[in-house]
């Protein structure tokens, strides 16, 4: 069953009522279609429940609450702007977890290009989907209305989804995509990585070591149109087990923080990257930066597309903070490699908590 069909003409509606970003218009100029999840939709046209309390809708924002924005065209130089420029990107990730980017320097259309092979990759059947089944994922269930995709670029299997979403003579467009795309976040991660580091003062912290050939994952979400938006969710709450993600969405709004007991959308912004701490570097920073839960939630006019780039840490590497953070009191979290603590995370299926890395003392 088609679920979405958006054609030029809607596309072109929505850009004059002016609710589209520029980085949207782009990506439909032709038939885009999604055919999954279509039993998940009749379960949940059957199942409707109340909604529940702490629904918030995709397009509801908090004017006063927003998350703080980050300019990177203010890092260039070593002066003391820059410092407190420096330490700001500190606080953020102290108080939030999560920030704008600004003048972040990716260019629009490599953002508009790997969007576009995620849109052609949601686009094929179900079936062909699932012939990515170990990175693939298709919510069925009632409550989850959303579909995504894993892709390990130093994987190698690049050209697998080449010659899947192309003919066999294709230009490679996928992979070459993806590797460019990869190459520019991985740069701006590391970047952003090593400041925050530096305003921490975790000198002694050997980040070439710890970085040293890692892979990102680039995950991909899609989550079509939803009959009952209020009875669904489109990713369910949870912290990302990297260092930081970087990510870039539709623009239609359905990311949501949670913040003092309260789940806060978080406006799209055409001109922003978002930037969220993830599990690593709490722990890193001994619970200094805070790793936010998040989640999405789903609405009945428009898909959603977000692309989001993970940098993880080698698998073998001891999550430990340096002396540095370790001067100012006792770890908090145990020490474990990241592939240990991974593989915890996901035995104990705790993906909305770091409660099974904290030591006792901590808690
Ligand atoms: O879709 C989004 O905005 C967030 C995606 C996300 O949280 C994730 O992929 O871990
Ligand atoms: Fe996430």
């Amino acid at each position: 069953m088609v679920l979405e069909a958006l054609t030029r003409s809607k596309q072109v509606e929505r850009q004059k009522d002016g609710s589209r970003g520029s980085l949207r218009s782009w990506a439909c100029g032709r038939e885009f279609r999604v055919d999954s999840l279509s039993a998940s939709q009749n379960q949940l046209l059957e199942h409707d429940g109340p909604v529940p309390a702490d629904f918030v809708g995709h397009d509801e924002f908090q004017k006063d609450e927003e998350i703080p924005v980050v300019d990177m065209a203010l890092f260039d130089g070593d002066t003391d702007a820059v410092k407190r420029n420096v330490l700001q990107m500190v606080a953020a990730c102290e108080e939030w977890g999560y920030f704008y980017l600004i003048n972040h320097g990716v260019e629009l259309q490599l953002m508009h290009k790997v969007e576009q092979q995620a849109y052609d990759f949601f686009s094929m059947s179900t079936v062909e989907k699932s012939k990515h089944s170990s990175h693939y994922s298709l919510l069925e269930k009632v409550k989850r209305w959303s579909e995504w995709v894993t892709i390990k670029p130093a994987e190698g299997k690049l050209d697998e989804y080449d010659n899947q979403l192309s003919p066999p003579d294709n230009n490679h467009e996928f992979s070459t995509t993806v590797k460019e795309y990869d190459a520019v976040m991985k740069k701006l991660a590391m970047r952003i990585v090593k400041l925050l580091v530096g305003g921490l003062g975790m000198k002694s912290w050997r980040f070439d070591d710890f970085l040293e050939g890692v892979d990102a994952t680039l995950r991909w979400n899609y989550q079509p149109p939803c009959p009952r938006p209020e009875n669904a969710m489109g990713i369910s709450p949870h912290t990302d087990p990297y260092i930081i993600t970087i990510q870039h969405d539709s623009g239609i709004g359905g990311l949501q923080v949670h913040r003092k007991g309260k789940w806060l959308g978080i406006p799209p912004r055409a001109d922003a990257l978002i930037v969220n701490v993830g599990d690593v570097f709490e722990i890193l920073t001994n619970g200094k930066f805070k790793s936010p839960s998040h989640r999405t939630v789903v609405n009945k006019v428009e898909g959603r597309l977000s692309v989001a780039h993970c940098l993880a840490p080698a698998e073998y590497v001891t999550l430990i903070p340096p002396p540095e953070i370790l001067k100012h009191g006792p770890n908090h979290y145990k020490a474990r490699t990241y592939l240990e603590y991974f593989n915890t995370r996901k035995r104990l299926d705790s993906c909305n908590s770091l409660e099974f890395m904290k030591l006792p003392t901590s808690v």
